[in-house]
């Protein structure tokens, strides 16, 4: 059992925990090194588990556990063989993702990109209430997202109002759909084996795991705040939806805006809105203070405040799926 990355008043609950994915030998590493000093940064209760392919060099899980991160191998997961080519190729490797419900020494998990960076503290999500999967709502407005029918009719969840959906032609609109680079969810071998039976006898499609997940939760899973995940591509396409004072974590997924390989060449990132996003991610990366072995004693954290937030939660989640249009309202626990 891992001992909390962190340097809180007293011993943080021992069964939750983040958790990121970790493939290749290439620089998202650089990705999940910042997250954690991110996670430090905003003092954190939780440790940081990194789910590693066989790939990721010895070198890389060196650094990850000098940043006080819990590096766990994971193997690969494949959609059904020889069908990979329907999804995104870059995307298959993402499959690998769904490993993470068999790590039930945790009851309750939340699960980060390694191109995300948490600039709040959002340890108050591990509070909301058990038995759902809560994520963001993804936007359908980038051409990544021109295979299907909303990208056509210019439809997106995040404003329905702007094109309606044309439902007497093209029927139900579609589900409520989350971004899988981030997401609260509650280990389980029993989900974890059911998730891997369905993925064999379910054809992979364009956002590989992304789309499979929402198939999969799609009746347990409640909207959360875009402050919790913000795709980039939403300060072009949605301003209207964005305050980014508010905004808790930032999703560094538009083309060009990891920031550890950023030019400024690609569509979008001569913003300054953008420029600021990544420079704000070097600050913490830069930060040898931040760094584990040196952070060790920083001052305890403010476990009211971080109770105190998930008050303000509640309207938020209610905010998110009446824009939505969800039907059900989940309540918030209360502040401990
Ligand atoms: O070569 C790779 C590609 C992906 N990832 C992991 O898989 C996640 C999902 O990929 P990515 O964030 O690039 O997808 P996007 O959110 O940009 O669609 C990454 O954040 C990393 O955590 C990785 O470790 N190595
Ligand atoms: O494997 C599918 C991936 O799908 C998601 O990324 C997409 C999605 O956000 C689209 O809406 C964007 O248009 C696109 O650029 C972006 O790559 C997740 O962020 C990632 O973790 C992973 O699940
Ligand atoms: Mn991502």
């Amino acid at each position: 059992m891992a001992k909390p990355v962190t340097n809180g008043p007293g011993p943080a609950t021992l069964d939750r925990a983040y958790v990121t994915f970790l493939a290749g030998n290439g620089d998202y590493v650089k990705g999940v090194i910042g997250l954690a000093k991110g996670l430090r940064k905003v003092k954190s209760e939780y440790p940081l588990v990194v789910a590693v392919l066989p790939d990721v060099p010895a070198e890389h899980r060196r650094m990850l556990e000098e940043q006080g991160c819990v590096v766990r191998e994971i193997e690969p997961v494949y959609p059904p063989e020889n069908q990979t080519q329907f999804a995104m190729a870059y995307y298959v490797i993402n499959y690998s993702k769904l490993r993470m419900w068999e790590f039930v020494e945790y009851k309750k998990m939340i699960y980060l990109d390694g191109d995300i960076q948490v600039y709040d503290n959002i340890d108050h999500l591990f509070d909301l209430a058990d038995g759902y999967f809560y994520a963001v709502m993804d936007c359908f407005c980038e051409k990544t997202w021109s295979h299907t029918p909303q990208y056509k009719i210019g439809y997106c969840q995040q404003c329905p109002d702007r094109i309606k959906w044309p439902s007497d032609e093209l029927g139900q609109p579609p589900s409520l759909y989350f971004n899988a680079g981030m997401f609260v969810f509650e280990p389980s071998l029993r989900t974890y084996q059911d998730l891997l039976k369905k993925l064999q006898i379910t054809p992979p499609t364009p956002f590989a795991e992304q789309d499979f997940l929402n198939m999969y939760f799609k009746n347990i899973y409640r909207p959360i705040p875009l402050v919790y995940n913000l795709v980039l591509a939403m300060l072009w396409r949605h301003p209207e939806n964005v305050e980014l004072d508010k905004v808790k974590v930032v999703h560094y997924c538009a083309a060009g805006s990891k920031p550890w390989r950023y030019t400024g060449k690609e569509e979008n990132m001569e913003r300054e809105d953008i420029k600021l996003l990544v420079k704000k991610w070097w600050d913490i990366y830069n930060d040898e203070s931040l760094d584990y072995k040196r952070s060790v004693g920083m001052n305890q954290v403010n476990v009211i405040g971080a109770a105190g937030a998930v008050n303000q939660l509640q309207p938020l989640i209610a905010a998110a799926m009446s824009q939505a249009g969800a039907v059900k309202y989940v309540t918030a626990p209360s502040a401990a």
